[in-house]
């Protein structure tokens, strides 16, 4: 919002003051400043929307001037200019938080309300900036007591959060859509845009939503290379997977399922804006009927708390001749670890969700290279984590030996596992990710053999011939409990006789 200033002569300056205090019109926030020589002072003005102008303060501040029944200023010369004052002392070196406390209660203290409302407990401690317009948590200014300040409330919050547009959350809706639930308080209208490793994502607030949490994600993506390759992204929303697919990792072309008429519609604004259009191709409506089939060299599955609705078609999606990899994520959940057996203790998967111990050995988990070892023995990997890692959990380097596998695997003819350490290599180590003594990974690892070993079926089922699946990597995306973990499981899946042809 522009600020605006009088300009008189310094002898008229306190009384002005007083005069606009008194008529609401004085900016707390900033202070007198000399000029000209200090043959003049400018004196602030609090202005309350955008639609003030030079003109229309001019008339105002002349009739505070006449209606003072003081002579002396009754028919003082003045002039309105914008001009951005030096900010008040007290409002020098302030978070934004706390600028917001003072000027909250400046606001109650004006409107005699400051004593009906325990207004601090209000005033939120975080929010989010997108582009102009700043996104408060569903607990700020909630009350009605608050609430029944609207405007003003809202110009003051959004020039301390130095945006234009206010906008509030609550719950984000169990609709299917995961449309969230945000309401505009001040502003035209939600479309905000973001850039984010160099892609431009606009979406309207108020109607979709933005996973910032998944930047690791998108970061990964961007960095593989998908020179060549097809992809399904079967949860498309507006583009976080699909756009990085593109711009970043060369795909040849993207197949992007989405059910939501909103994100769809961002969606395709983002493909223009990001001049990736050409490339992609939008399949409006359930991807478990609008998916392409047989056309995939990779899926991504980025549904949480489980894309398992989605397995079956993700299978379907995938080439029958060569497969492909899929990416799904999932919250998985891990128990307390003085719950978890030991290493050498006899390992009863019931607790993770997986039936039984026979169960995991049918898993075809091929990771070392030797077909006959992983898909009958994998369980001699699984119970002893430390002698033999199989799986390339999180971003944190391997135990020494299971280099020796990763180089295998990625010399093998098919198995594109080299990619996977790139990947490994580039993202930072973040948070509880990965640890070598705990036992939540080993949850992890659980999950990761059991949907590895459902996907197989799915495949066999589907194609009416043998298939291998291979966990390629686990990504640890965020935490969101203790016990729950959003994470990304790599798993290759190619027909048998593709492995023995090439042998
Ligand atoms: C959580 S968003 C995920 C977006 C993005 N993949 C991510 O992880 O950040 C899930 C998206 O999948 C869409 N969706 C859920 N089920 C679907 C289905 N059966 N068919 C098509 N879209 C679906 C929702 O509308 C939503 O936009």
């Amino acid at each position: 919002m522009e600020q605006f200033a009088v300009i008189i002569d310094p002898k008229f300056a306190e009384i002005l003051k007083h005069h606009l205090k008194k008529n609401e019109l004085w900016d707390e926030s900033r202070r007198i400043q000399h000029l000209r020589n200090k043959a003049k002072v400018a004196l602030p003005i609090r202005v309350t929307s955008t639609s003030y102008t030079k003109q229309n303060l001019s008339e105002c501040v002349s009739g505070i001037l006449q209606s003072s029944q003081n002579k002396d200023i009754s028919s003082l010369n003045f002039e309105i200019q914008t001009l951005q004052l030096p900010l008040a002392k007290k409002h020098l070196l302030k978070t934004p938080r706390e600028t917001l406390c003072i000027q909250v209660e400046e606001l109650l203290t004006r409107k005699g309300m400051k004593t009906c409302t325990d207004f601090i407990n209000e005033i939120p401690d975080h929010w989010e900036i997108h582009g102009d317009l700043v996104l408060l948590p569903c607990s700020a200014f909630k009350s009605t007591a608050l609430a029944s300040l609207g405007d003003e409330l809202w110009q003051m919050v959004a020039s301390c959060l130095k945006c234009n547009r206010v906008a509030r959350k609550s719950a984000i809706s169990s609709d299917g859509f995961r449309t969230p639930q945000v309401s505009l308080l001040l502003g035209e209208d939600g479309w905000v845009e973001h850039i984010d490793n160099g892609i431009r994502y606009t979406y309207d607030v108020t109607r979709c939503m933005f996973s910032a949490g998944n930047i690791t994600e998108k970061l990964r993506i961007a960095s593989l290379d998908c020179s060549g390759q097809t992809i399904v992204d079967l949860y498309a929303g507006i583009g976080y997977f699909t756009l990085p697919y593109l711009v970043h990792a060369n795909a040849s072309h993207v197949h992007a399922c989405e059910w939501n008429p909103d994100a769809v519609e961002a969606l395709q604004r983002n493909l223009k804006v990001n001049n990736v259009a050409e490339k992609c191709t939008v399949h409006f409506g359930d991807n478990r009927q609008e998916c392409p089939t047989g056309c995939a060299d990779r899926v991504n599955l980025g549904l949480i708390p489980s894309s398992e609705e989605g397995w079956p078609v993700a299978c379907a999606a995938l080439k029958p001749d060569t497969g492909g990899i899929l990416h799904i994520h999932a919250n998985v959940t891990s128990f307390p670890s003085d719950s978890f057996p030991s290493d050498s203790d006899s390992f009863n998967c019931k607790g993770a969700g997986v039936d039984n111990k026979d169960t995991i050995k049918e898993t075809a988990i091929n990771l070392s290279g030797s077909k006959e070892r992983n898909v009958h023995d994998c369980s001699a990997n699984i119970y002893q984590p430390n002698r033999s890692i199989e799986t390339n959990i999180g971003n944190v380097a391997q135990e020494p030996d299971s280099h020796s596998e990763i180089n295998e695997m990625s010399s093998n003819g098919y198995n594109s596992n080299k990619e996977c350490c790139v990947v490994d290599n580039q993202i930072p180590f973040k948070g509880d990710n990965y640890d070598k003594g705990n036992k939540k990974n080993k949850y992890w690892q659980v999950w990761a053999e059991e949907t590895g070993t459902k996907i197989k079926h799915l495949l066999e089922r589907n194609n009416g011939k043998e298939w291998r699946t291979s966990i390629l990597h686990i990504e640890h995306i965020k935490s969101y409990a203790p016990h729950v973990d959003h994470l990304v499981l790599d798993l290759e899946c190619r027909p048998f006789s593709l492995l023995t042809d090439n042998n």
